[in-house]
């Protein structure tokens, strides 16, 4: 696999390109404006310069990678030539299944559909295609050029030929794989959000302030980040969708929390917007 289209150029896309390029691959990166477009390359740009900075790579690797990414807005052109296209557009089932309606119409036919969904249902967005068996989870983690884990998603029509090509990739772009069974939030959404959601609670019934609960949990609990931090980090209104996505599988466990829902309707996504559980203006 060499060439990589990447549809959607938001916090995964970009991340997702930029590790692709890192491997040598060639990514043609689509989004529906020329803003998101420029955002993400001014995003890749940062994070190259970061890993540059700490010594990871040098200065002919960024330039390297740079030149393996081209952007476009439109759909055929990014997946006419690719081997493999990765979705990365709002987690929304129908958006999505608009989207593989295309991807199977532009891509080549020898070419792997992956979806980089949270938790919605894999074989529910093959279906839409003329080669189900070609269409796969590919759950990456956000940070993407950083995090180690890509989680596999087998729909019920993903054939083995396609595992093991999409865990082939992922180990030569340095990720670790797990492989799971199509099912809602998989393994990481559904435990991370069983944790998050119930951090989210422990805050909105005044038990702490926010910074004691991310404190608590990062600090008592060794996680990276507290989990409102996180939050704001993976993006308000991906964890209300993901949520309410949980919830029509498994009940009111997974609930959103009231104030999740008011900060996404009050357009407050988190990092993305300036301004979610923390403010960053
Ligand atoms: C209802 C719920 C629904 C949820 C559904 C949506 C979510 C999903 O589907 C799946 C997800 O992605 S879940 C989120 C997964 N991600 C995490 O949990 C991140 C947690 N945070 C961390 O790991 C670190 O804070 C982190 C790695 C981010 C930063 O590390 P530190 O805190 O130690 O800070 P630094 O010292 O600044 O960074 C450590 C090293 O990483 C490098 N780095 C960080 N961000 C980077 C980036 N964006 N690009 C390139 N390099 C980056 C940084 O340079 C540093 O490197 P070293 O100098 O070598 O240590
Ligand atoms: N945020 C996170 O930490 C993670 C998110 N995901 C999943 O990745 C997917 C994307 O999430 P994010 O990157 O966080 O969202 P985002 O909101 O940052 O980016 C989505 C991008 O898709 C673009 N887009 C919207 N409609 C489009 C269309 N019709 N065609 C092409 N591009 C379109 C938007 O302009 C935006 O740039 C979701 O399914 C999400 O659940 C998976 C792992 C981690």
């Amino acid at each position: 696999m060499k060439k990589i289209g990447v549809i959607g150029a938001g916090l995964m896309g970009n991340g997702i390109a930029q590790t692709m390029a890192m491997s040598g691959k060639y990514v043609i990166l689509q989004d529906i404006t020329e803003e998101a477009l420029l955002k993400a390359r001014n995003k890749i740009e940062k994070s190259l310069g970061r890993l540059e900075k700490a010594g990871h790579i040098n200065q002919e690797r960024v330039t390297n990678t740079l030149s393996k990414i081209t952007t476009t807005l439109e759909i055929e052109q990014a997946c006419k030539e690719s081997d493999l296209i990765i979705e990365a557009v709002p987690e929304n089932l129908q958006l999505k299944r608009t989207i593989f309606e295309q991807l199977d119409r532009y891509a080549p036919t020898h070419a792997i559909l992956a979806t980089n969904t949270s938790e919605l249902s894999v074989t529910s967005i093959a279906a839409v295609t003329n080669r189900a068996d070609q269409v796969i989870g590919m759950h990456w983690f956000n940070p993407a050029p950083v995090m180690k884990l890509i989680e596999i998603v087998k729909g019920i029509d993903t054939s083995n030929e396609t595992v093991k090509m999409i865990e082939s990739i992922s180990e030569e772009v340095g990720k670790e794989t797990v492989l799971v069974k199509d099912t809602q939030g998989f393994v990481t959404t559904r435990a991370l959000s069983a944790h998050m959601l119930e951090c989210m609670r422990i805050y909105e019934e005044g038990v702490a302030s926010l910074e004691d609960v991310d404190k608590a949990i990062r600090l008592g609990l060794n996680y990276p980040m507290g989990p409102l931090q996180l939050a704001d980090y993976v993006g308000l209104d991906t964890m209300l969708y993901a949520s309410e996505g949980l919830v029509e599988a498994y009940g009111d466990r997974f609930r959103p929390p009231q104030i999740l829902r008011k900060l996404v309707e009050a357009g407050h996504f988190g990092v993305k917007t300036g301004r979610g559980f923390y403010s960053y203006e």
